[in-house]
């Protein structure tokens, strides 16, 4: 009942499209009335007294008012379909400035594929329950009082007689709906499941075509899409037996309606026309019944998908986005504190890290994979917060300054560099909205990436392709260190590409890199000899714990893990240090 309040609330966010809807559905509700009192005095008067001067008359009136009513009812159409696009909009507009305001963890337990599928279909799923559900509702309510009125006022004896299947059917209706709410919840939570298969398969397709296993992704595809198939069934199995039986007791009713307007009309008490009006008002009464089959699909259906819609709305949005501090400006000055952290109750990922880096310097962050290197730029862009312990960030604790600001002040070039697909100019705007094309060719010249943006025959209008597939991993590569440069933040977090790439594209990356790192704090996650060598300062992380720091030279004479690691990783180094 809640979520239906909650709907009906945004309904009303639109007054004038929901008004005039529920206007046009209560007058082509009352012009039902028509067919059966037309028919009444076609049997009765025409007939019965011999009057054919009304038969035009009456004719006339009764096709106005069919007329009317059918006119109505497309003006109904227009104005519901027009709500229901406005309030799929709203819901969707929302349900993603939502998702953009989630904390990273959010996204950890919740698949792309089932997000997309919660946008994509219960939003307009939910929305059915204002457009068929509530406003046909209320036609069919108010269709069955003016149609039981009616027959009240010609014989409320029959009328008594005429809605004895009503309570049996209201009965079985109302049985069916609760028992088909878990069904629909499964049948809709397997589409999700399915979707997220999907997007998973789509995302690896090369992975899928490089190991040849389409073989089994076919099956789990066929496995996921089966189980919708199989949970969709139950409940239409159910239905099946239902349905019919609420037509059953129906139209025993319509027997049972004219054996006793029979006996009325012999014992004189109840004219044939009555009967007749009787007969085509029934159709009115049960219309609203018949479809009580799909509006109560649509309000499960519907309520089912607005409990998962409004789930993610209601979660809470990431902690101190804009709130919190936002200092003059950066000089990079980071110090980590005794920090700890752990992504679940398991041992923490990172353990009592102490390290700090003076504006300016580079920091490398060197270890065995899943040592921690990443969580560590994790905790600085703050997409997770430490388990305890304390960041500081010229001082000020990094969770009392808003995230918006130091997310402003960092430039992160990920591993797997992402573009969006669109135009280079709009991917390297991200970093810097109003920027001129002036600047963002400094910025790719300054990353090598200029000469083959300019070779491209689009130049900055060329797409990049879905997740920059237009594009070579170096020129990728290249590319995000052009849109860090152009944001030139005063804080940057590298992660280092561990993908072989030739010489010359290496010698080009690397250049890229030096420019990038110049003047600005670094923490960058090492994976060449070349980067290590020439940071201030390297922290060799095993198991989440910060086992040795220094200079190159420094852990080398050490002789300890870090001499080691530089042996076994970089040994093969293809560009070693000068
Ligand atoms: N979102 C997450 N949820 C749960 N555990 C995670 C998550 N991200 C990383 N981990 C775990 O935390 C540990 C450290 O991961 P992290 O990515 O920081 O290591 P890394 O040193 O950067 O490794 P690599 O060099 O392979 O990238 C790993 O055991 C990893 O499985």
């Amino acid at each position: 009942m809640a979520i239906l309040k909650r709907i009906l609330r945004l309904t009303f966010r639109f007054p004038l499209q929901s008004g005039l809807s529920l206007a046009m559905a209560v007058t082509c509700t009352v012009l039902v009335l028509v067919l059966p009192g037309v028919t009444m005095r076609f049997v009765d008067v025409i007939i019965g007294q011999k009057r054919p001067d009304l038969i035009i008359p009456t004719a006339s009136v009764g096709i106005g008012a069919i007329l009317l009513r059918q006119l109505l009812f497309t003006l109904r159409t227009y104005y519901n379909n027009s709500l229901e696009l406005k309030l799929t909009h709203l819901i969707r507009v929302e349900l993603y400035d939502k998702l953009q305001r989630l904390p990273v963890k959010w996204f950890d337990s919740n698949s792309s594929g089932e997000i997309m599928s919660r946008v994509a279909n219960d939003v307009p799923t939910a929305n059915r329950i204002m457009i068929e559900g509530v406003d046909q509702a209320i036609a069919a309510i108010l269709q069955f009082l003016i149609v039981v009125g009616y027959m009240c006022w010609l014989s409320w004896q029959l009328t008594l007689v005429t809605l004895i299947p009503l309570p049996f059917i209201a009965v079985l209706t109302t049985w069916w709906s609760r028992r088909s709410e878990p069904m629909w919840r499964e049948s809709s939570e397997a589409t999700s499941a399915l979707n997220a298969i999907l997007h998973d398969n789509l995302s690896g397709i090369r992975q899928i075509k490089a190991y040849t296993v389409e073989p089994q992704a076919l099956e789990t595809f066929d496995k996921a899409s089966r189980k919708v198939g199989e949970k969709t069934m139950t409940v239409m199995r159910g239905q099946a037996l239902v349905w019919p039986g609420v037509s059953f007791i129906a139209e025993s009713g319509i027997i049972l309606m004219v054996a006793f307007g029979a006996h009325w009309v012999l014992a004189d008490q109840l004219s044939k026309g009555a009967v007749i009006s009787f007969l085509v008002a029934w159709g009115f009464l049960f219309d609203p019944i018949s479809r009580i089959n799909t509006l109560s699909q649509t309000f499960t259906k519907g309520i089912v998908s607005a409990e998962r819609v409004f789930k993610i709305l209601d979660t809470p949005d990431e902690a101190n986005l804009t709130e919190g501090i936002r200092p003059e400006r950066m000089t990079g000055h980071v110090r980590f504190e005794n920090v700890s952290f752990s992504y679940s109750e398991e041992a923490p990922t990172i353990n009592d890290l102490t390290l700090e880096a003076q504006p300016g310097e580079t920091v490398a962050l060197v270890g065995a994979t899943g040592a921690g290197k990443s969580t560590v730029l994790n905790l600085l862009t703050r997409f997770y917060d430490p388990t305890s312990g304390h960041i500081l960030i010229d001082g000020v604790p990094l969770d009392t300054i808003s995230k918006e600001w130091l997310r402003d002040q960092l430039g992160y070039v990920t591993q797997e560099s992402f573009l969006f697909n669109t135009t280079l100019r709009e991917n390297l705007l991200l970093a810097k909205h109003d920027a001129s094309d002036d600047e963002i060719w400094a910025a790719l010249e300054a990353a090598n990436a200029a000469g083959f943006v300019r070779a491209s025959p689009d130049g900055l209008a060329t797409v990049a392709g879905e997740r920059g597939g237009r594009f070579s991993g170096g020129e990728k590569q290249r590319l995000s260190i052009a849109r860090a440069l152009l944001k030139n933040p005063p804080l940057l977090l590298l992660d280092e590409a561990t993908s072989a790439l030739d010489n010359k594209t290496e010698r080009l990356v690397q250049e890229a890199l030096e420019n990038l790192r110049s003047d600005r704090t670094c923490f960058v996650i090492a994976h060449r000899l070349s980067t290590v060598q020439k940071a201030d300062r390297i922290c060799v992380l095993h198991h989440g714990t910060l086992v040795e720091q220094g200079t190159h030279a420094e852990l080398i004479r050490l002789g300890g893990s870090y001499a080691k690691l530089c042996e076994a990783t970089f040994a093969n180094d293809p560009r070693p240090a000068a």
